[in-house]
């Protein structure tokens, strides 16, 4: 039984997990080049009650020395060189059967070198992708682990000693898969968190700017979503109504003073937020609500540019008031809005398992759908019961399944996105008609619209692209699937 652990990297997320592991009654040891940081962990741990458990250890082969066997290393770390790095550093000190778990944001193709490279010392290297931010790494994290089984295995009672539990009380941990199967599925959450929060926040700006409610009445709205129903505790909307209610120490309403933009270095190459749509678009997964929430938030990051944008078009397009005669037609159009932010929600989980499936096909992690779906039950991000319940169902039997998964073709999906596709479509058209900014909620209506139709204008695109460029084009008389596509040219050239 593990009853010790070292953190390497004791920032909010380590810090905070290093406190929940000391509370469950494991030995931690801390290791960060900040002493500063490592002693803050020192001083919360005292008022925790739980200084006894935990101890610092400025170099490696100290803070070896200070554990039991098997020997297991939570690396808490920016994602990077940095885990080689500290790979490189651990090196001389590790010996056979010792653990790694990276819990980091990491690119998991970093992961299955690492894997790779650690397995010649016969150390194990676990990918884990943890979840719900700091507050849920100090209460519990959902997490989602992906390496070799035996390593699973022996770190699973671990883990399941400090992970978040749904409200059957089961845990929100277990084996994603194997290789970087663990943090490739964190990085599609994160994907599907930036449509989750993106479609949220559009619903904000609707009801703040075209409906001109107030920041309480918002905040009761957003309540009432997370009390029942499609959205019931969906984490992203259970927040919405804190923020909307959350107010500084002078009574001021703190959203009031955010800027609207979402931090992200312009410069910035790496993170999951990128990653996660690099990978759509490698792996053909159409997944408009994911890469539309990411565009929106990097010309958000951009805010200099777009005040210079302003300037050029001599203001911005206003954004109107959605009329509305009656508190009746109101209340429908809330109802309305609170399909059309389900409906994003459900077309970013459906998106977001289509990328998975490929490429764990592609790199045969074996990973779990059912395991995935109730390590997102609770504790993560993108935690919503609605849709983890019909995922839940669906995913049940999943185990030996041939052809791919993709969720559209499941029935009991087309019937959420059948229900819920008028009112998206009323809230598309009104908040276009009101120049309201929804990019996440339109892109997921645009999504079902050519995700099911049989005539779509992408004819007349493969014209254009047969015209200039010889695409050779599939007559529509060929049935769908054909083993060779586009073997028909045209010399276009009006009679
Ligand atoms: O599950 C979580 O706790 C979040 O998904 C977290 O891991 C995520 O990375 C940041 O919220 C996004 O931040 P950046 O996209 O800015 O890295």
């Amino acid at each position: 039984e593990i009853k010790s652990v070292a953190i390497i990297g004791c920032g909010s997320m380590g810090g905070g997990m290093a406190l929940l592991f000391a509370e469950k009654g494991i030995k931690v040891s801390l290791n960060d080049p900040s002493e500063q940081t490592v002693n803050q962990v020192l001083e919360q741990a005292k008022k925790a009650g739980v200084a006894d458990k935990v101890e610092k250890h400025e170099d490696y082969a100290d803070l070896c020395k200070s554990l039991g066997s098997p020997r297991v290393f939570l690396f808490s770390l920016p994602h990077g060189t940095v885990g080689d790095t500290v790979v490189e550093n651990l090196h001389p000190y590790l010996e056979k059967g010792d653990i790694i778990i990276d819990a980091g944001n990491e690119h998991w193709l970093n992961t299955q070198r690492r894997q790779g490279k650690c397995l010649n010392q016969g150390v194990y290297y676990v990918g884990m992708g943890v979840s719900g931010g700091y507050q849920a790494a100090r209460r519990g994290p959902s997490m989602c682990p992906g390496g070799q089984e035996i390593a699973l295995e022996m770190v699973m009672p671990l883990l399941e000693k400090v992970c978040a539990r749904d409200s059957k009380g089961r845990p929100c941990v277990g084996k994603a898969g194997n290789g970087g199967a663990g943090h490739y599925i964190k990085m599609i959450h994160n994907g599907i968190e930036q449509a989750m929060i993106s479609a949220v926040s559009e619903a904000w700006q609707i009801m703040k700017v075209s409906l001109g409610m107030g920041a309480d009445e918002i905040g009761n709205v957003f309540e009432k979503w997370a009390a029942d129903g499609e959205l019931r505790n969906t984490f992203l909307v259970n927040i919405a109504a804190d923020i909307c209610r959350t107010k500084d120490e002078k009574g001021d309403k703190v959203l009031d003073y955010v800027q609207d933009k979402v931090v992200q270095d312009t410069d910035e190459t790496e993170g999951t937020g990128i990653w996660s749509n690099e990978e759509a678009v490698r792996l053909h997964v159409p997944s408009p609500s994911l890469t539309t929430a990411h565009y929106f938030r990097l010309a958000s990051a951009d805010r200099a540019q777009r005040e210079r944008v302003e300037k050029v078009f001599g203001g911005s397009f206003p954004i109107e008031k959605i009329a509305l005669q009656s508190a009746k037609e109101k209340d429908a159009f809330l109802e309305d809005l609170r399909q059309a932010v389900y409906a994003a929600c459900l077309a970013s989980y459906v998106q977001g398992l289509i990328i998975i499936d490929k490429a764990d096909r592609e790199n045969k992690w074996d990973a779990n759908y059912g395991t995935i779906i109730q390590i997102w039950r609770a504790g993560c991000i993108i935690q919503a019961d609605y849709i983890a319940d019909l995922l839940e169902n669906l995913y049940k039997n999943e185990h030996g399944r041939q052809d791919n998964r993709n969720l559209l073709y499941e029935s009991r999906i087309a019937e959420e996105f059948k229900k819920t596709f008028p009112a998206l479509k009323r809230v598309v058209a009104k908040g276009t008609e009101a120049n309201s900014i929804i990019p996440s909620i339109s892109a997921s209506l645009e999504y079902l619209k050519f995700s099911n139709n049989l005539e779509l204008p992408t004819r007349f695109y493969e014209a254009e692209m047969d015209y200039f460029g010889k695409h050779m084009f599939d007559l529509k008389s060929e049935p769908a699937g054909q083993p060779v596509t586009g073997k028909h040219h045209f010399e276009w050239k009006a009679a």
